[in-house]
């Protein structure tokens, strides 16, 4: 959309719903980098599993009326009693389908239960728990407003190098430098990530077809040629992916239940 062109979206939750959003939570990963435990999804965030709170942070955008969530290959059924034992207070529905061995298979498969007449996906890490609804409204508002991939996305803190990674007999060995990128062009990619559901689809396709190295969906979206935009982030939409995050969204989750008086 042109940068001076005034949206003519409804607010999120004002309009009638004609342009039906769902989201697609990937939570079939272990956790590897976690450590030992259970997949990385069922573990505990003050005694409710992550995978919990990410569908409640979807659920509690207005946009969204329908959650997919992709288990495990063989632990779909668990999910389900999982997900039954704490039931969402809205209208939002939720369905379980089984991943795959990645992440991107994952989606595909979770992309595949997505009912016609969806015109608008989110895609979302179970590993993102605490991701505030502002930032889910801001990504469907982008779709809504005319862009086909849209990324939540902080800018960089730390400098970034690229470097020649050592690998097999030298693995370990200092790496060495090879350039910098300017910070100031950097950004930090979160989910959800927002999609016009053809583009989504017609990414996964092209990449079942040819094979692709893409970490995010966004990326997918890219090698296509289509247009992503990036919209502000939130320091609280942080990926849980080392022992230290968990104690980060422990820290957040009390700093919550202290803000509202609990
Ligand atoms: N085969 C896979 C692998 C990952 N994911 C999901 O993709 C999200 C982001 O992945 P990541 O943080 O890398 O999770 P894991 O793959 O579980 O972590 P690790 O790489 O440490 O094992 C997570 O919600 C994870 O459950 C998935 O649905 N299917
Ligand atoms: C999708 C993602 O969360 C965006 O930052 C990220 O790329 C997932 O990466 P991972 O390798 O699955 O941790």
């Amino acid at each position: 959309m042109n940068a001076n062109a005034k949206s003519v979206t409804p607010p999120i939750g004002e309009s009638e719903r004609p342009a039906r959003t769902a989201a697609v939570i990937p939570a079939a990963g272990r956790g590897v980098r976690l450590g030992p435990g259970a997949p990385k999804a069922l573990r505990p965030l003050s005694g409710t599993p992550m995978l919990v709170h990410a569908v409640r942070a979807m659920a509690g955008s207005r946009a969204v009326s329908l959650v997919v969530v992709v288990a495990p290959p063989d632990g779909a059924d668990e999910v389900q009693r999982l997900l039954d034992a704490y039931p969402l207070t809205g209208t939002t529905e939720v369905v379980v389908v089984p991943g795959g061995e990645t992440r991107q298979e994952s989606v595909r498969l979770g992309l595949a239960a997505v009912p016609d007449g969806v015109t608008t996906v989110l895609v979302h890490d179970a590993a993102r728990p605490l991701v505030p609804v502002d930032t889910v409204d801001a990504v469907v508002a982008a779709v809504r407003d005319g862009s086909p991939a849209v990324v939540p996305a902080l800018p960089v803190t730390d400098t970034v190098k690229r470097v020649e990674p050592r690998t097999g007999d030298r693995a370990g060995e200092p790496e060495p430098v090879v350039g910098t990128p300017d910070r100031a062009v950097l950004r930090a990619v979160q989910t959800p990530q927002g999609f016009d559901r053809a583009t989504l689809a017609a990414a996964h396709e092209k990449i079942v077809l040819e094979g692709d190295g893409a970490t995010d969906d966004a990326g997918m979206v890219e090698r296509m040629g289509v247009e992503v935009v990036v919209v502000p982030g939130h320091e609280e939409a942080f990926k849980v992916t080392r022992p230290l995050d968990l104690v980060l969204a422990e820290a957040v989750l009390a700093r919550r239940r202290k803000n509202d008086g609990f």
